[in-house]
């Protein structure tokens, strides 16, 4: 690998696109895989995403585009998916190509469904890459604010620090700021549990509670989102840093979440059908929530927002009576 690693970024949804613009504030070329031959040619032709972020434009001779999937890893150093978990199972099933040597990163934030396990542990035990070549870009951020220059701060998880701070540096801007972390697993499963809770605040707001109820969820999220992560990943970590209870705040309250979007529909009344239909977006919570329910039936951690949230979204009980014992359980 030379000094300059080259860098791939995966998916072309919001996150992916708002990747490739922190990227290219540094970068002289980046790859970019999108699995739509339209949406690709859309991009050469117009100079942005044709669906996602369409107000940040590209300087499309610093983009190295392809829609095979393969050409993409095998041109990079470093792999960044960015692919909704529900797609992540799809798209690795197109690969013939070799990932020796590869250093992936995962800017997903939740479960791949077909394995149950978060994207750096199907990483390690479905693709066979060591955890040192696997990382985590995560952290309180949305697209939508990348895409106006509005200060963001990440957290880049490696258990090799070099690794970690090649793709801090590679993102970090004028608008970004980025900081590492050892805790690949923890920060993981932080990502993937606080879109649950956000959606949790959602059907709260739905419901009609306010602010006052909003503090307590978020409260006690923070402590549930603590003791599921302990029985998965023991470590000394601070829950409280940014990469956990900062991504838990932004979710539960920024009105760009489409987790808590999803959860709001919920609330007034949207069946999980048409909340999904309604939401051009994925929210990757509504998945997070079975695969996180099911594996805590395993480690028995006390998961009472979790447990509701299942309820009314997999058993389709009623929001209302929901919430109502919920409150009960919060302190
Ligand atoms: N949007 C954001 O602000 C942030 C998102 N993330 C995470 O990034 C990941 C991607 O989310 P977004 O970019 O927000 O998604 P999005 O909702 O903006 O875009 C959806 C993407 O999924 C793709 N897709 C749809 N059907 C597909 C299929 N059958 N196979 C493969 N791809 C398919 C679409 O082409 C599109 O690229 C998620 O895990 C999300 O939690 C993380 C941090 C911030
Ligand atoms: O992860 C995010 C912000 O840090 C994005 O959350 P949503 O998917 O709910 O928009």
């Amino acid at each position: 690998m030379s000094n300059k690693p080259k860098i791939a970024v995966f998916g072309s949804g919001s996150w992916a696109t708002a990747i490739v613009k922190m990227l290219c504030e540094n970068m002289e070329t980046v790859g970019w895989y999108i699995r739509s031959e339209q949406s690709l040619e859309y991009i050469q032709e117009n100079k942005h995403n044709p669906n996602y972020l369409t107000s940040v434009e590209f300087h499309i001779d610093q983009l190295k585009l392809s829609n095979d999937i393969n050409e993409m890893i095998d041109y990079a150093d470093y792999l960044i998916f960015v692919i909704p978990s529900a797609f992540v199972h799809q798209e690795l099933a197109k690969i013939t190509t070799s990932f020796e040597g590869k250093i992936l990163f995962s800017a997903i934030k939740g479960i791949i469904p077909e394995s149950g396990l978060i994207v750096g542990e199907h990483f390690h035990d479905i693709l066979k890459v060591p955890f040192e070549n696997i990382g985590v870009i995560t952290g309180p951020c949305h697209a939508e604010e990348v895409a106006l220059e509005r200060l963001s701060y990440l957290t880049i998880a490696c258990r090799d620090e070099n690794k970690a701070e090649i793709i801090g540096n590679s993102l970090a801007s004028r608008y970004i700021k980025t900081k590492t972390s050892d805790d690949i697993i923890g920060t993981e499963y932080a990502a993937m549990l606080k879109n649950i809770y956000a959606i949790a605040a959602g059907i709260a707001h739905g419901l009609g509670y306010g602010d006052n109820f909003q503090s307590v969820l978020m409260s006690n999220s923070i402590r549930e989102m603590k003791r599921f992560i302990k029985k998965v990943h023991k470590m000394k970590r601070n829950i409280n840093n940014s990469a956990y209870l900062g991504d838990l705040l932004v979710t539960g309250y920024s009105t760009f979440s489409r987790n808590r979007m999803f959860g709001n529909m919920i609330g007034k009344g949207y069946t999980v059908k048409s909340a999904q239909f309604e939401m051009v977006m994925v929210a990757e919570g509504y998945y997070a929530t079975k695969s996180a329910f099911e594996l805590n039936q395993k480690n028995g951690a006390k998961t009472p927002i979790i447990d509701t949230v299942y309820r009314i979204l997999y058993e389709g009980k009623n929001p209302k009576k929901q919430f109502k014992k919920l409150t009960d359980l919060l302190d």
